[in-house]
């Protein structure tokens, strides 16, 4: 029995899907049923249900508010993975993690591989930080996926956010200079099933192909809506520098990730580029009934 955590937000969500589609049993326990900032309540779930494997795609990824908020983004990004890796620590069970770009330096311009630098400048890099730590200490039974700038047609993320500011605003700033690569949740989370049912073990990068800025990104996405009849009204975007965009949190400006470990590791695979997974979340976009969300 797979413990799925998170199961509500963008990766859990197609976590779960893909797993159900493909005949796994899954616990996915809601919030109601089991508020994950309750280590005690988290114990006694895990003792009295005794999952023999556990995916986490629960985390605090408000980047911007975490800088205030600095004991929640840890409970959930530290202390959390920490009592599950102590669980499989106990009991042999397997556990699937998740991390972040913004855990890197994100110095220079090049794709950053597992052992460069890990300077993370923000709260919720640190605390993503602490969590991969933990584990590392804790269990050997264990991988941990690094991946960068999620979206999906649903829940909140970058992409959303644009496309809800398209209706109120007729021109958008948008910083130019950092630079990464957009993942779906869809992608992520099919490779993240690639790299459990292997067992992978140790920390992987694990993006889609190709890199792009904010600015890049935030283009391609009403360029498609444009394409799509999406949208009424396309904003004017005009790209900026990070200094002209003051945000609590400091993000990385190099997010580029070297993923050719786990291409490695699952020999054979191809990771698609970022553009593919634009173009079919922004064609789920469009089917009746699908929510939207903003950003922080
Ligand atoms: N989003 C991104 O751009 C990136 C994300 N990551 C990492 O990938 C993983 C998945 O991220 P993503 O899917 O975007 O995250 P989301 O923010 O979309 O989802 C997080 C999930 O955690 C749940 N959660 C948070 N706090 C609690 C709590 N106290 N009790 C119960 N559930 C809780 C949320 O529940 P609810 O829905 O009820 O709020 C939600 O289902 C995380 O580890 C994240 O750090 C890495 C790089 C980029
Ligand atoms: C809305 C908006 C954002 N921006 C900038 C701010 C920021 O530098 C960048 C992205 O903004 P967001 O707040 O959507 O992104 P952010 O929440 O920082 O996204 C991050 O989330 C966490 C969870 C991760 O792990 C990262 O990989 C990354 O995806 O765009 C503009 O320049 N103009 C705008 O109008
Ligand atoms: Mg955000």
């Amino acid at each position: 029995m797979i413990l799925v955590l998170g199961s509500n937000g963008q990766v859990g969500h197609e976590l779960k899907r893909q797993l159900l589609e493909r005949g796994y049993e899954l616990l996915s326990p809601t919030r109601d049923e089991l508020d994950l900032s309750n280590l005690d309540a988290v114990k006694t779930y895990l003792q009295a249900h005794q999952p023999t494997s556990m995916i986490n795609a629960a985390a605090y990824t408000q980047v911007d508010k975490a800088e205030s908020e600095p004991q929640s983004a840890d409970m959930l990004n530290h202390r959390l993975p920490h009592t599950l890796a102590e669980y499989s620590q106990q009991t042999g069970a397997y556990l699937l993690h998740y991390s972040t770009d913004y855990v890197y330096a994100g110095q220079g311009t090049k794709p950053q591989d597992e052992n460069a630098p890990l300077i993370p400048q923000s709260v919720y890099g640190k605390t993503k930080l602490a969590g991969e730590m933990a584990i590392q200490a804790t269990t050997n039974r264990y991988s941990i996926l690094r991946t960068s700038w999620v979206y999906s047609y649903r829940g909140h993320n970058f992409m959303n956010t644009m496309l809800k500011l398209a209706s109120q605003r007729d021109v958008l700033t948008i910083v130019d200079d950092q630079v990464g690569t957009p993942t779906s949740a869809d992608i992520l989370a099919t490779f993240s099933i690639l790299a459990y049912e292997e067992r992978l073990k140790g920390i992987y990068n694990l993006t889609q192909e190709g890199e792009v800025s904010w600015y890049g990104f935030a283009k391609a996405i009403f360029e498609l809506a444009r394409k799509n009849k999406r949208l009424p009204n396309v904003p004017k975007l005009l790209p900026i520098k990070t200094c002209d965009y003051p945000t609590p949190a400091i993000r990385p400006l190099n997010s580029r990730l070297d993923c050719g470990k786990l291409l490695k590791a699952l020999d054979g695979v191809k990771l698609s580029d970022w553009k593919t997974g634009l173009s079919k979340e922004m064609t789920k976009q469009q089917l009746p009934g699908n929510q939207q969300g903003t950003s922080q």
